[in-house]
Formats: structure tokens, C-alpha cells, sequence
């Protein structure tokens, strides 16, 4: 376990610089986290750290209820809805939440991102929904997400009046969700403000999705 514990430190510290990479974040604002495979346990970043300043030593290590191991230490505000997640979606190994600039448009205007483009289609299939208002600091901000994602192809979900949140089969995943997220909502919310968008037919979003999620990119090395 420990070594688990040890390689998602190094991981989360890349996986955040990530999302400086794709201007996602500002100052302290966001945050992933990555569940402990084989524990009741999971690693989040440390509240209000500048991201220039995140180690592998300052992720903070929690427990499914959303406490801190060492209580010396402050995990995010949002520790308590990403445990959340992890006790109720078993399958969710990564979360990841930003303000990025054009999904907090759409959560300001409390408006699910249509499904209008090809790359909604593959990564998300269908519309990315949107998730009620809820206050921060507890579980609410994930029982939202719980709510929006069960059942869902997407693995993002606009939450009112606030931004993004994703989960993923690992912490990258929900990276690579965050990303593709913001990317859509800038394209989606330019095409509003020009005219209409046209829709894509469910059984196209279907192909193009199944495509996506089970053919695109390299295929794995056969084993031995
Ligand atoms: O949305 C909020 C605060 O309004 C938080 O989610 C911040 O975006 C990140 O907080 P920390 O992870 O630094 O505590």
C-alpha cells in the first residue's frame, strides 16, 4: 500500500501541473485527488497551496470519510465531496475540480454544454450535465455529483453557479475529462453567441462514442 501511496504523491504533483499547463486554474483554485487502490484511503491536494509550491509530501492522505490521516495537515475544501464520491462510486479512482473559465460560463448560467460536436460525442457521449448549486467546505458539492454522474456517459458535470468536477478510472482520466471539458465549453459557448447550434443524432453520438471509447489510440502490447 505504501508504495501505491508513494507513486500517486509524485502522480497528483504532475497531474496538477497539468492543469496549469491547460490554463484551467488560477492561484490555489481546483484540485485532484487519486483513490488508494486496495485501501480505504485517498490522496488530495493540500488547501490553499499555490501550485508552484505542491510536493509529493503535501498531498494529503484521507480517509472515505474525509479526514485527514495526519492531522496536522489541511486537505482541500473539497476533501469531504471527493470522499463522497469514492464511498458511493466505487468504480471512481480520480476526481479532479477546477473554475476553468468557459465551464464557469455555463455553470453561471445554470445550462447543461450541449451535444453539438464530434469530440462531446467520443469523450463525453451525449451533453455534459449540469449538477444543482451546493455550498462548499462539506459533502454536498459531491452528493451533487453522485447524483448527475450515476448512470451517465459523461464523466464531467457542470455544477451551478461553481464549475467543473470529473471523475475517471484514474486520477489522468479525470485530468484528460477536465481538459476535453473546457475545451468543448469554449468551443460550444462561441457557437451560441454566433447562432445555433445543430444537434448531432443520438445514434450518431452512439457511434462515434463507442468508436472513441474502444477502438481510437494505440493499441495495448500484446502480453507474453
Ligand atoms: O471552489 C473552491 C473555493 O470556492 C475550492 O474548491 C477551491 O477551488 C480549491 O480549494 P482548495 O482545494 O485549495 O481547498
Amino acid at each position: 500500500m505504501l508504495g501505491h501511496v508513494d507513486r500517486l504523491r509524485g502522480e497528483l504533483v504532475d497531474l496538477h501541473a497539468q492543469l496549469v499547463r491547460y490554463g484551467l486554474v488560477v492561484w490555489t483554485g481546483g484540485n485532484v485527488s487519486a483513490r488508494v487502490p486496495g485501501a480505504d484511503l485517498f490522496l488530495i491536494k493540500p488547501s490553499g497551496v499555490l501550485y508552484e509550491d505542491l510536493t509529493p509530501a503535501s498531498m494529503v492522505l484521507c480517509t472515505l470519510d474525509g479526514e485527514a490521516v495526519d492531522p496536522s495537515q489541511s486537505p482541500s475544501s473539497d476533501t469531504g465531496s471527493h470522499a463522497y464520491v469514492y464511498r458511493h462510486m466505487p468504480e471512481v479512482a480520480g476526481q479532479v475540480h477546477t473554475h476553468s473559465t468557459y465551464a464557469c460560463a455555463w455553470a453561471a448560467r445554470g445550462e447543461e454544454i450541449p451535444c453539438v460536436l464530434t469530440a462531446m460525442a467520443d469523450e463525453f457521449g451525449g451533453p455534459i450535465p449540469l449538477g444543482p448549486f451546493a455550498l462548499i467546505g462539506g459533502e454536498d458539492i459531491g452528493r451533487g455529483v453522485v447524483e448527475t454522474l450515476t448512470g451517465h456517459r459523461s464523466k464531467a458535470v457542470i455544477m451551478q453557479n461553481h464549475g467543473t468536477f470529473t471523475i475517471g478510472k484514474d486520477a489522468r482520466s479525470a485530468v484528460k475529462a477536465a481538459v476535453m471539458c473546457e475545451d468543448v465549453a469554449r468551443s460550444v459557448h462561441m457557437a451560441r453567441a454566433l447562432g445555433e447550434c445543430v444537434p448531432i443524432p443520438q445514434d450518431a453520438i452512439d457511434s462515434l462514442y463507442d468508436r472513441y471509447q474502444n477502438v481510437y489510440g494505440q493499441r495495448p502490447a500484446p502480453t507474453a
